[in-house]
């Protein structure tokens, strides 16, 4: 379980990012660097980030065939991150490829990151699944299809929707990790994520984590938001 909600740094440049984080000074955070960010600034920000002793989910997705993802990960190791992801649809061989890249990477004494794998983005919608990638099972048939694949090659635990974070420890378990983005609050516009949960339902429905972007980021008090999520996702919120 992850007690703070970690926040999806997604700004084009360092100096907007580091803008941003002024407001948070005195918090320890949890943050998600994904591709926008880290295709802009690359290692450099992640040192600052930790110079800063906030805690880091490298969220670059990544998806190629195992040598490749199995040397990429090698490399991201040494940028002492706390937990990195593939996508679930890369295979069994992909995953496995991606977990001995990021052991051979770690160094000796240091903790390995952390290894999830991407189910269905929290974007996709049933029918979007159906038509577009041509599967003819429910949307939660094929999310716990890729959990167990994910479980089974010996990863840490997936990205899912929070609504399906139950039924992933039911076929998994209890410390498999159920990390889930798609988080809005009440008031919130959903934007282009079709399977979304407020924080306070996603700590009901048995989320280890969750990521939560633009409600933060877009808000007018961000820290301000950010505290009322974190109440929200450690229960001593309104339900
Ligand atoms: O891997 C992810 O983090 C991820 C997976 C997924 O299925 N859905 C999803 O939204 N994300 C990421 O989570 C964040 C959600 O952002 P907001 O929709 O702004 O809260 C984005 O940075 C996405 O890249």
């Amino acid at each position: 379980m992850i007690n703070t909600p970690i926040i999806a740094l997604d700004f084009s440049n360092y100096d907007s990012t580091i803008d941003f984080l002024r407001a948070f000074d005195s918090e320890s955070l949890y943050v998600k660097v994904g591709m926008e960010l880290f295709y802009q600034t690359g290692p450099e920000l992640i040192g600052k980030l930790k110079e800063y002793g906030h805690k880091i989910f490298l969220d670059l997705k990544l998806h190629d065939i195992p040598n490749t993802v199995h040397h990429a990960m090698k490399g991201l190791a040494r940028l002492d991150i706390d937990m990195v992801n593939v996508h679930a649809a890369g295979g069994s061989n992909m995953m496995k490829a991606a977990l001995t890249g990021l052991e051979a990477g770690t160094e000796i004494g240091k903790k390995r990151p952390l290894l999830i794998a991407v189910t269905q983005l929290t974007s996709t919608s049933e029918e979007q699944m159906k038509n577009e990638q041509l599967i003819e099972h429910s949307i939660l048939h094929s999310v716990l299809h890729y959990a167990k694949l994910t479980y089974q090659s010996g990863l840490d635990g997936v990205v899912c929707s929070a609504i399906e974070a139950r039924e992933i420890e039911k076929v998994t378990n209890k410390e498999f990790l159920r990390v889930t983005p798609g988080i809005r609050l009440e008031e919130d516009s959903i934007d282009d994520q079709k399977r979304v949960v407020t924080p306070q339902s996603a700590r009901n429905i048995g989320s280890s984590a969750i990521v939560v972007g633009r409600t933060i980021t877009k808000s007018a008090d961000p820290l301000q938001t950010y505290l009322k999520v974190k109440q929200l996702w450690e229960g001593n919120g309104n339900d």
